[in-house]
């Protein structure tokens, strides 16, 4: 970046601290700790009174308090959110010319072809090599952990696509970049030459383009579906296979530069672990060193492509700035969604953690990392040889066998080898095998990290205890935009997973409380132990605030359950880890009900059966209170009880719904068992309060 410096006079992004909001937020703080301060004095004066009253009230009275001072720890947590919310501008057109700019590579991970649709993988693919970058500083990785010849073939499909499709959208100035996005979007034409006659033949012949590229996906999908007997076999069991993207149809289009493509599926064995997207991850490390070994590294998830083009220009605002580049590990971009519905019953699009919590983090040492559209700076994920030392054997433990690579670590390496020979080809081989990383630290210490499914949210907290920062960058127009899973089997498995990985670092070494003793200020780490578990109200209407606080229920009482279980299994070794990818194959029945703000209750019955048990609890509950009210005469007593249950009713009330609708309905089999097994439970517990 030395060369940068010298030229850069106008600082390249600004931060600005939303006074308001902060003086507000901790004006509030303020307010709810004093009034804290006062029920704890409450609570304890209660020690002092008579030893008699005492000890008849004692069992209450601890469970009362113990649930004050949990809720109150959890209020605490949320708070570093909201201490110093920070937003950020970027001036792209103040960075250095296009030969001066650094190199990018764009790691895109797909797992399963059947559940997640080649066509749309392939619409992220192109608006990656779309990006509105020099293409020769641009390089689109391509990770098939399905090894699977449909998506290989598809690649290669849209690696021709995009010959044409990239100078039309630079001729063009087009916006939105990736195909699917642009020919189905049904507000105007984001050209600015939309009038233009020549701009419109340009289009229609384009989409005649599109439109046979579609086509041809397709139609090899079926007929591989056809011809293949067993299409999941290969899935867990494939050698490695790598393909460099090549062009001969130069002839139909403009002789631009293209970005280069290359397909990547590394081997898989079933007796070998293969650490799931980190896994993937840490492969196209390897494999991208020792071809492109770009300094940074944007990382998307499959189904999350790139809205606009500028987001590489912007990120670079940030890691070429030299007041912050140094520390600088990621720029995060948020992640939002195309497919969520104005109410979004589900919360699909977790609006709490990414408007509120991240832009909180700002302030601090920077948001975590989520997973897909950072910006991240290789050495932060490779270490730095002045760091490790420059004994050979000693890296070799670090890293592995692979001189090459070993060498792409060394400041002034550059390799041209995209289009290397077949020496190189062996060598991606060899790191994209699955014996390569046994007895390397890949995944402990370098790379993106094995201990968790939520490899995301742990490597982004480990760097930050080793001192890295990271910015949130949040542009009016998404950068990204993703498909959120839009039905309640596949939030909730989902849910599962995250709170399983999120849990598993709350008890393991990296418990943020404890880990990383000095590099990281406390309100930091509060903040990443709160994570997830907001629920609030920020600019959202009553009903969107009721779809959370049911969806927030619906979860706590599976999901963080079932999470921390799997997450216990695991770490007595009963259960393996696993990530299940979500399925974001668009069931038309599915989208329709949730077009329709209608839930679908034909979830998997683990998840069902503790809502349908909760409402029948409250449910009765609520028609005992009555009962008493009425007939003992107990309105007073009876008020918390008529109220708490009352909320949880008609916060779920569309769960009682459920059993009604003619789609998407709660199995009556299972309802049926699981309410009387409740009542029974209930007038259980009810005898023995009788007895004793
Ligand atoms: O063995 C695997 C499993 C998954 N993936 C890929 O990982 C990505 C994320 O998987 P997805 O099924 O979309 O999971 P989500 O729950 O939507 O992902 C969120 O949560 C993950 C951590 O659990 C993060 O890695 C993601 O970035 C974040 O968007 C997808 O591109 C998958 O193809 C792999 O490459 N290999
Ligand atoms: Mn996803």
């Amino acid at each position: 970046m030395g060369d940068c410096e010298g030229t850069l006079t106008l600082p390249l992004n600004s931060s600005h601290v939303h006074t308001l909001l902060l003086v507000t937020n901790r004006f509030h703080m303020l307010l709810h700790s004093t009034a804290l301060c006062f029920m704890f004095y409450y609570r304890v004066c209660f020690l002092f009174q008579h030893p008699h009253t005492r000890e008849s009230l004692l069992f209450p009275w601890l469970l009362v308090f113990a649930s004050e001072i949990i809720l109150s720890f959890i209020w605490i947590l949320g708070r570093a959110f909201r201490w110093r919310p920070v937003s950020r501008s970027v001036f792209p057109e103040r960075l250095p010319e296009d030969d001066k700019l650094p190199g990018v590579d764009v790691f895109i991970c797909t797992a399963d072809h059947t559940k997640e649709p080649t066509f749309e993988v392939m619409n992220t693919v192109i608006s990656a090599m779309a990006l509105d970058y020099p293409p020769e500083k641009l390089y689109v990785y391509l990770s098939d952990d399905g090894g699977s010849s449909v998506t290989l073939h598809a690649t290669r499909e849209a690696f021709k696509f995009s010959r044409l499709w990239i100078p039309f959208c630079t001729r063009y100035r087009i916006k939105t970049r990736c195909p699917k996005a642009f020919f189905s979007s049904s507000d105007d034409d984001d050209s600015d030459f939309v009038r233009s006659s020549v701009y419109m033949e340009d289009k229609t012949q384009i989409q005649e383009k599109y439109d046979a590229f579609k086509e041809k996906i397709e139609s090899f999908r079926e007929n591989m579906a056809i011809s293949r007997d067993d299409p999941a076999i290969n899935v867990k069991d494939h050698p490695p296979s790598i393909e460099v993207m090549q062009d001969n149809i130069i002839d139909e289009a403009d002789n631009g530069k293209m970005p280069h493509l290359v397909y990547v599926s590394r081997e898989k064995r079933p007796s070998h672990p293969h650490h799931f997207k980190a896994g993937a991850l840490n492969v196209l490390l390897r494999v991208s060193a020792v071809m492109s070994n770009s300094p940074y590294i944007l990382v998307l998830d499959c189904d999350m492509f790139c809205n606009d083009p500028s987001s590489a220009r912007y990120a670079m605002c940030f890691h070429l700035d030299p007041k912050i580049s140094s520390s600088l590990a990621f720029v995060q971009f948020p992640q939002k969604f195309y497919n969520v519905t104005k109410n979004d019953i589900y919360d699909s699009q977790l609006r709490s953690l990414f408007t509120l919590q991240w832009r909180g983090m700002n302030g601090l040492k920077g948001p975590v990392l989520s997973g897909t559209g950072f910006y991240i700076k290789r050495v932060s994920l490779c270490g730095n040889l002045t760091i490790k030392g420059t004994d050979l054997t000693q890296l070799k433990e670090y890293f592995g066998s692979s001189n090459e690579f070993i060498k792409s670590l060394m400041q002034n390496y550059t390799s041209d080898s995209v289009s290397g020979g077949n020496a190189l080809l062996e060598e991606t081989h060899l790191l994209a095998s699955c014996k390569y990383e046994i007895s390397t630290k890949w995944g402990q210490e370098v790379g993106f990290l094995y201990d968790s499914v939520v490899e995301d949210y742990l490597t982004g907290f480990i760097l930050h205890c080793n001192g890295w920062t990271s910015v949130f960058c949040e542009p009016s127009r998404p950068q990204f935009l993703g498909s959120a899973t839009t039905n309640l089997n596949d939030v909730l498995i989902q849910g599962t997973r995250w709170y399983s990985g999120l849990f598993e670092n709350g008890v393991n070494k990296y418990c943020p409380l404890i880990y990383g003793p000095s590099m990281m200020p406390i309100l930091q780490r509060l903040s990443l132990l709160n994570h997830l578990e907001e629920v609030l109200i920020t600019g959202g209407t009553l009903h969107k605030w009721m779809n959370e606080q049911r969806i927030w229920m619906m979860k706590s009482i599976t999901c963080h359950l079932y999470g921390c279980l799997d997450a216990l299994l695991k770490k007595v070794g009963i259960r393996e880890a696993n990530f299940l990818p979500t399925n974001k194959v668009a069931d038309d029945e599915q989208t329709q009900l949730f077009q329709m703000d209608k839930y679908d209750f034909r979830a998997s019955s683990i998840f069902i059966a503790p809502m349908l048990a909760v409402i029948t609890i409250n449910i009765c509950c609520f028609l005992g209170g009555v009962y008493r009210a009425v007939f003992v005469g107990d309105w007073d007593k009876m008020f918390v009880q008529f109220f708490i249950a009352g909320f949880i009713i008609t916060v779920n009330y569309p769960i009682i719904e459920g059993f009604f609708k003619d789609k998407g309905r709660i199995s009556v089999s299972l309802a049926i068992r699981v309410i009387i097994s409740t009542m029974i439970l209930l007038g259980c517990s009810k005898l023995i309060c009788y007895v004793s």
